[in-house]
C-alpha cells in the first residue's frame, strides 16, 4: 500500500524582487515522516517551511496540506493543526512557563490541565515545578524545551521546526535531539525540521531534503544521500560528515 502523503508542493515558486527563494519546487512529505531539510544559507529552507503553515503563499504553483490548497483554505484552522518551533523558542517573555504552554489551547478555547502541562514538560525532560517560573529566568536550552512543549500542547499533526537547536551548546543540543526523537515516536506527528547541521539532519531524519537556490538538490534516506550524492553540490555538502 502506498503511504499517505500529508504535504505536497506542486511546482511552487516564490520570488523576492528578481531572485527566486523557491523555484519550480515539487516535493511530497509522507504522513508521519521526520523530514530534515538542509542546505546552504539562503537556499529557501525557511521559505519552504513557512509555506506549509501559510505564513507565505506561493506566487505560482500550489502547496497542499492534508489535501487543502493553502491559497484557498482557512489559514487559522490550518495553523491549529500545525506546531511551529523557532530558534530560541519564541516564547512570550512576560508570561511564565504554564501560561506560555497554555497559550495556544486558550486561543482554541480549550482548557489545559496542570497534569497535561506536566506531561508535556516531561516529554521535553523538564521538571513540573518549572511551571510557575518566568521564562526569562530560564537557560537557552530550557526555553527551547518550553517552546517545543508549547508547540505540542495543541496536539499538532505537523510540527515545523526552524533551526530549533541552533543557539544551544553541544551537550544540550544532543539532549534536545534525543527529546525530539522520542516525541516523534510517541506522537507520530509529521516533523519538518530545518537545520544547517548535516550531522543533525542525518541523525534525526527518516528522510533528508537538500536544497540549494530554492530548488531540490537531492532527497532520500540518510544512508542513500550519504552514500550516493547525486552531484557536486550534494557531494560537497556530504563532505562535512567526513570529519566525524
Ligand atoms: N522577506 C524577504 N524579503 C526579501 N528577500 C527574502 C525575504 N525572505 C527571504 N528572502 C530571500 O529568499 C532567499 C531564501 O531565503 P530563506 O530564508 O528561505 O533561506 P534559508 O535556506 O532558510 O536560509 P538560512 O539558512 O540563511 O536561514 C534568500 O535569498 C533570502 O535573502
Amino acid at each position: 500500500m502506498r503511504q499517505e502523503t500529508i504535504i505536497v508542493f506542486d511546482r511552487a515558486e516564490k520570488m523576492y524582487e528578481d531572485k527566486y527563494a523557491l523555484r519550480d519546487f515539487s516535493f511530497e512529505i509522507r504522513k508521519g515522516a521526520f523530514l530534515t531539510v538542509v542546505g546552504g544559507s539562503g537556499g529557501g529552507k525557511t521559505t519552504m517551511l513557512k509555506m506549509i503553515n501559510g505564513l507565505l503563499l506561493p506566487d505560482s504553483g500550489s502547496v497542499r496540506v492534508g489535501g487543502m490548497d493553502t491559497a484557498h483554505t482557512d489559514l487559522i484552522a490550518l495553523r491549529r493543526k500545525i506546531g511551529y518551533v523557532i530558534q530560541g523558542g519564541g516564547l512570550f517573555p512576560h508570561l511564565n512557563v504554564r501560561e506560555n504552554i497554555a497559550y495556544v489551547p486558550r486561543l482554541k478555547k480549550e482548557k489545559i490541565s496542570p497534569e497535561h502541562i506536566g506531561e508535556l514538560l516531561d516529554m521535553v525532560a523538564l521538571p513540573a515545578d518549572i511551571m510557575e517560573r518566568n521564562v526569562s529566568e530560564l537557560s537557552g536550552g530550557q526555553q527551547q524545551r518550553v517552546g517545543i512543549a508549547r508547540a505540542l500542547a495543541a496536539r499538532p499533526e505537523i510540527l515545523l521546526m526552524d533551526e530549533p537547536f541552533g543557539a544551544v551548546d553541544g551537550i544540550t543540543r544532543k539532549q534536545l535531539q534525543d527529546a525530539i526523537r522520542d516525541i516523534h515516536e510517541r506522537t507520530k506527528a509529521t516533523i519538518v525540521f530545518v537545520t544547517h547541521d548535516l550531522r543533525e539532519a542525518v541523525r534525526l531524519g527518516s528522510w533528508i531534503l537538500i536544497m540549494n537556490e530554492g530548488e531540490v538538490v537531492q532527497q532520500g534516506t540518510p544512508e542513500d544521500v550519504r552514500n550516493n550524492p547525486n552531484g557536486d553540490y550534494a557531494a560537497q555538502f556530504i563532505k562535512q560528515l567526513e570529519c566525524e
